[in-house]
């Protein structure tokens, strides 16, 4: 048998990120890995936390995998995976997935380690019905600090992976789940419809200009004018900053929070080519009496000069969207290029978690990544049953999709 692939748990960022695409990528390649010092950085002693557990044993059960060590507070596991096919039919046929988790962890972060594996799982497997939705009810925390919100999932995730040629994701919040204002459970379904070829290359080099701004609101219903209020007042004031050369276009949604203590607020600006980008705050300081205005003028101001500093790198993906494409450039088949911005004439560095994601990747299938965000990809399932190019592309017309192409990449 293989020997393990050795994953040193602190590499980078060196969080839960690591974890969940190292399993992902794992499940899908039947590569073994052990990875050791989970999370050994962060605060409260590391290992596997609750919605790391969950992520880990799914694709365990998915990919027929022998786990070793697996526990609440692991900070060691190694994951084998034994046979991809048989089960990776067995719950693709159902087309219903619950995963449930008893605290609110992230939904979110359990479907970036999930999602790559539903979609590329049954690439090339001649049984597949084509375009079967899988449909995905994740029950924790839907809006979670430091972690994609189901919002930004369905406003700006799910978008861009359009863009790339996975086939639409749609997304149902049956109820919210915080971090903020008590622990509460919520739960939502993606559906998602797997890819039945590879995936091709994608380029992701013209940003366009803004030409929308949606703003999502989520606060207690009596701060809703207030809200409201300093949004106009915000817009008025950097219109130029964010609109520069077209119309302004600004839409407004507000939701009850139902507590005091829950303030959230998304801006997503979309460009004439399609490109999203996000920045969005759940308030996660004290909120104390009589001072809800301080709040929200706080929550607007870092939202927007977040937003801003985003339009400005002129770049094709905002920060945490560009670690969430690494999978996708990895198992793509050819070069695709995404292009993270300029500050200053020089080009943006990745973060922490995009490096931290290529580190992986690099390990587990070998790709790599060059400073100006290209990768040629593995083109997982290309060797399987259909590899050309043609029936690749027609398999994405059929989805409705067109692949972006962009001059200058
Ligand atoms: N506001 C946000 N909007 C969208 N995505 C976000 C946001 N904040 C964080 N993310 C994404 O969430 C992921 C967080 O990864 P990270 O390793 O920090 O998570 P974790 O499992 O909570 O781990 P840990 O508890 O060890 O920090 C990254 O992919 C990052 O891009």
């Amino acid at each position: 048998m293989a020997m393990p692939i050795h994953l040193e748990g602190t590499t980078l960022e060196g969080g839960g990120q690591l974890l969940r695409l190292a399993t992902c990528l794992s499940a899908l390649t039947s590569a073994p890995i052990t990875i050791t010092n989970i999370r050994a950085k962060r605060s409260g002693g590391g290992g596997l936390k609750a919605q790391h557990l969950t992520s880990v044993q799914w694709l365990g059960n998915a990919s027929n995998a022998r786990l070793s060590g697996v526990g609440l507070k692991s900070k060691e596991i190694t994951f084998t995976p034994q046979s991809r096919t048989v089960s990776r039919l067995e719950w693709s046929n159902e087309g219903d997935v619950h995963i449930k988790q008893s605290t609110p962890g992230s939904v979110n972060l359990v479907l970036q380690a999930v999602l790559p594996y539903m979609l590329f799982a049954n690439v090339g497997s001649a049984d597949v019905e084509v375009g079967k939705e899988i449909r995905v009810k994740i029950t924790g925390g839907t809006n979670v600090s430091n972690s994609p919100s189901c919002d930004y999932i369905e406003q700006v995730l799910a978008p861009m992976l359009s863009l790339i040629g996975i086939p639409p994701i749609k997304t149902q919040i049956h109820s919210r789940g915080w971090s903020q204002g008590g622990a509460r459970l919520g739960s939502v379904t993606y559906s998602i419809t797997p890819l039945s070829k590879p995936l091709p290359a994608f380029q992701l080099c013209d940003r366009g200009d803004v030409k929308s701004i949606r703003a999502t609101i989520i606060a207690p219903k009596d701060a809703e004018l207030r809200f409201r209020d300093e949004l106009d007042v915000m817009f008025e004031r950097r219109e130029e900053n964010i609109f520069r050369n077209t119309q302004p276009d600004v839409q407004v949604t507000f939701e009850d929070s139902m507590h005091e203590k829950r303030y959230y607020l998304l801006l997503v600006a979309t460009t004439t080519t399609g490109v999203r980008l996000g920045r969005d705050w759940l308030y996660d300081h004290a909120v104390r009496a009589g001072k809800v205005d301080t709040v929200i003028s706080n929550v607007v101001k870092k939202v927007s000069e977040d937003l801003i500093e985003e339009v400005d790198h002129a770049g094709c993906v905002d920060e945490y969207m560009r670690d969430q494409l690494v999978v996708f450039q990895a198992l793509a088949v050819g070069k695709s290029n995404v292009y993270g911005g300029k500050r200053k004439e020089v080009l943006l560095e990745p973060s922490l978690h995009a490096k931290t994601a290529h580190w992986v990747a690099k390990e587990i299938i070998d790709v790599d990544f060059d400073n100006d965000g290209g990768c040629e990809g593995v083109g997982f399932g290309a060797d399987q049953n259909y590899n050309t190019a043609e029936s690749v592309v027609e398999q994405n017309l059929a989805h409705g999709l067109e692949k972006l192409e962009v001059a200058g990449c």
